[in-house]
Formats: C-alpha cells, sequence, structure tokens
C-alpha cells in the first residue's frame, strides 16, 4: 500500500500537528514518511496524529502518535484535540473515544469550540514512569543543572500521563530560562531510561501557573498538553496548586491557556482550543505530500 491518503495541518495552542487519515489501511505512517515531512519547512511538524480503524468495540479509533524525529508517543493532548475537531467536522458528533497505546481516552467538543480530553490517571511509580532509580516519593526527584551549590534548575516532580515527564519548579517567567540549552541535557538524563518531557512551570496563584516545555522527540514546541496536565497534577500534589488550574502556556501564540482539572476520580481533564489550518494528500510510506488548495477555497468561503 502506497498511496496518498488525506491530511490536516492543525495546531493545538501552536503544537503542529499533522492528522493523517488512515482509517481502511492496514499500514502505518512510517517513521521515515515522519522525518520527510519535519524535514519540510512547509510540513514541519511536532506530532503526527494517525486515525486508524478502531481496534476495540466501543471506541471510535486508533490513534498512532508519532514525533517529528520518527519516534512513537503514548500521549499527545494538543493533537488529540486536533484529532477531535477533524472528527466534530467531518461527521457532526461532537464526542469520541479513542485507543492509544496507552489506553482509553474519551473526549467532547463544547459549543464554544474548545474541547475536553480525559487523559487518564496519572502515574507516580517510580518504575512505572520510568526513571531508572528507585525513588519512593516521585514528587521531588534528586536532579539538577547547574553549579552544585547554586543550582539553576532542580528536584522536578516526576510522573506518566502515559508518556514521561518531569516539571522543574522555577519562581520566573520560564521564558526567561535558556531550555534550548538545559532541555536536551534533561531529555536524555540517564535518569530517564525512556527519555523525558521537561517543563518548567512557574506557579503564579492557587489556580493559575505558567509553563512551558521541551518535548521529548521533538524538541521546544510552542505547547505540550500532557505537560500541562503533568504540571497541574504535580502542582496540585505538592500543595502548590488546588486540583483545577488555568495553566498559560508561555510559549504559545498570545501565551494561550489551558484548563486541567485533576478530578476526584483521578482522571486527568484537559480543555482547550484546536485549529485547522490546511489540508492536502501524503504517502504515509515515504511522506511525500501535495496541498489541496479546493480545501483551502472552500475555507476561506466559509
Ligand atoms: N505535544 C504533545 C506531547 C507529545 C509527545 C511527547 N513529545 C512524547 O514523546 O512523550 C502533547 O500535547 O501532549
Amino acid at each position: 500500500m502506497s498511496d496518498r491518503v488525506e491530511f490536516a495541518r492543525m495546531n493545538g495552542l501552536g503544537n503542529k500537528i499533522l492528522v493523517v487519515d488512515m482509517r481502511g489501511r492496514t499500514d502505518r505512517v512510517t517513521p521515515a514518511a515522519a522525518v520527510a515531512l519535519a524535514a519540510d519547512p512547509a510540513t514541519a511538524f511536532d506530532q503526527i496524529m494517525a486515525i486508524h480503524d478502531p481496534k476495540v468495540d466501543g471506541t471510535d479509533a486508533y490513534i498512532d502518535i508519532l514525533n517529528c524525529d520518527g519516534s512513537k508517543a503514548q500521549a499527545c493532548g494538543n493533537g488529540t484535540r486536533c484529532v477531535v475537531q477533524a472528527l466534530a467536522s467531518e461527521t457532526g458528533r461532537k464526542s469520541f473515544t479513542f485507543q492509544t497505546i496507552a489506553g482509553i481516552l474519551n473526549a467532547v467538543e463544547h459549543q464554544d469550540g474548545t474541547i475536553s480530553v480525559d487523559m487518564g490517571k496519572p502515574v507516580f511509580a517510580w518504575d512505572k514512569i520510568p526513571l531508572s532509580e528507585e525513588f519512593h516519593d516521585t514528587s521531588r526527584i534528586e536532579l539538577q543543572i547547574g553549579p552544585i551549590d547554586a543550582p539553576i534548575l532542580h528536584s522536578p516532580s516526576a510522573m506518566s500521563m502515559g508518556n514521561p515527564h518531569a516539571v522543574f519548579w522555577v519562581d520566573r517567567d520560564p521564558m526567561t530560562y535558556d531550555l534550548e540549552r538545559f532541555g536536551p541535557l534533561l531529555e536524555n538524563h540517564p535518569i530517564f531510561p525512556e527519555k523525558a518531557n521537561i517543563t518548567l512551570a512557574q506557579i503564579t496563584s492557587k489556580t493559575t501557573m505558567v509553563t512551558r516545555t521541551w518535548e521529548r522527540g521533538a524538541g521546544l514546541t510552542l505547547a505540550c498538553g500532557s505537560a500541562a496536565c503533568a504540571a497541574g497534577v504535580s502542582a496540585a500534589r505538592t500543595g502548590r496548586t488546588e486540583r483545577k488550574v488555568t495553566i498559560t502556556v508561555a510559549s504559545s501564540p498570545n501565551r494561550g491557556t489551558l484548563t486541567i482539572d485533576w478530578r476526584p476520580d483521578d482522571k486527568v481533564v484537559m480543555t482547550g482550543p484546536a485549529e485547522w489550518e490546511w489540508s492536502g494528500m501524503v504517502d504515509p510510506a515515504t511522506g511525500s505530500w501535495q496541498r489541496d488548495t479546493s480545501a483551502d477555497a472552500e475555507a476561506a468561503t466559509q
């Protein structure tokens, strides 16, 4: 199988997403196709969300998630909102259930166009995050960057939202830190055997915070939804905030916001926007692609 399939270039708070329609096929978007699409400035992306036919009853689709380096990810909050918006505009439906490697996700599009995704339960056990060393309390692990007696970043909270996260608590705007330099060192630190998404989080009140993320497999992105979930949960877990917070994603266009609600049933619900940009056709084996200009014209008339 190597025919072209439809894809949409979308974003969630600036997190660049390609939603690829693989329904009705048995092949996968290849890592080589992902790397080729990422290298082309016109299609450069952070994650591909490949929509496949459902594998289990009661779900609407199986979603495969690829980072721009071709690696697989278990979760992508911003990308999941993009998939919901794409399927809602195709079908007129408002609620969906997806399966990913990490489990089952429920999502709903609201009247105002924002989308809530139940991202599942956080995982705190050191060997499930995973970390390479045993920590009884993963809400504060021993890890630091900078001089030993004056670290620039230290003692992050670690957890999994399906994918591994470390949240460093900072006392000024995350944009003022050299995350481009620290991000790769921390993502690839031996304490994270499967690497990790690295977030800087500044608490601004009991219900608000500001974040910026270096993503595993994608680098400096404009926004990361699962990292916002990890930051919201870790802040509540360590007593810094209440369980429902509004997160300003500092690196996103106009410093957009996500609401993270760590509900009493332990599920983490993320709410925020998604935006369609343009559509085209792509070969999932090679990444060769073509823009659909008729979809642009149709969008311009709406
Ligand atoms: N941008 C995503 C996270 C994507 C996955 C991550 N890079 C990983 O490899 O775990 C989001 O919005 O959650």
